[in-house]
């Protein structure tokens, strides 16, 4: 029987509390099979029915890169207007991609019409097979964290327009797009709080009892 003791957990916090979002990478690469790795410790998440609604789509191109590029600032440009004012100028100046500087981009999908499973668990629920992939996504970040390596989930694009530029199966459905990559630095606290455009809330906020 495995065991972990109080130094791991220690350590396991750190992980979760120094987890980022990264959006400044370094353009150096990542050591050949990284992303593969991460890919195989995401498929030992948790799925409902066991179901591996999962699918990963790395993408190396570089006209499909710069096209979900295109589609990015396209989308970025259309959600500032949806702003005014001091919220407008302080939306202009957030980096909320690092599509250009990281050298993985990882794009992730859910199986919508799989039989694995046999639909355990999905028929009044049928989203728990995206529920399945964010979770698989959210293994990733961590593992990805604890070997020093950052990931970027970007969702400012059109899911329409990325399955097209990655000419996806019928059946599915974009969940996100990952970059990976080396971060330019380390922080405790998330991107949006140091530049205040939100701030974190504590525990107590979220959770109430019946
Ligand atoms: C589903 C989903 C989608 C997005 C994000 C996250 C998640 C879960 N986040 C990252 C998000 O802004 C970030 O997680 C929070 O600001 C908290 O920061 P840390 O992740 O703790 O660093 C994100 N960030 C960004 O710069 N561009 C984006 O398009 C998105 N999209």
């Amino acid at each position: 029987m495995i065991s972990f003791d109080d130094a791991f957990r220690r350590q396991l916090h750190e992980l979760f509390v120094w987890r980022r979002d990264v959006r400044r990478f370094r353009t150096d690469p990542l050591p050949d099979g990284s992303i593969e790795r991460l890919i195989e410790i995401a498929c030992l998440s948790p799925s409902v029915g066991l179901s591996q609604p999962w699918r990963f789509v790395i993408v190396d191109d570089a006209a499909r890169r710069r096209a979900v590029i295109d589609d990015f600032k396209t989308c970025n440009a259309e959600a500032l207007r949806s702003y005014s004012g001091e919220r407008a100028a302080k939306y202009a100046a957030l980096k909320l991609s690092g599509l250009e500087e990281a050298p993985g981009h990882l794009a992730v999908f859910a199986e919508k019409s799989d039989q694995i499973g046999s639909g355990l668990g999905r028929a009044t629920m049928p989203e728990t097979s995206e529920y399945s992939v964010v979770a698989a996504i959210c293994s990733m970040w961590l593992a990805a964290r604890a070997e020093g390596i950052g990931l970027g989930w970007v969702s400012i694009l059109n899911p329409g327009r990325v399955r097209d530029i990655l000419e996806i199966p019928d059946g599915w459905k974009f969940i996100g797009y990952l970059c990976i990559g080396y971060p330019q630095a380390e922080c405790d606290r998330p991107e949006l709080e140091q530049a205040k455009w939100e701030s974190r809330r504590g525990p107590g906020e979220f959770t109430i009892r019946r």
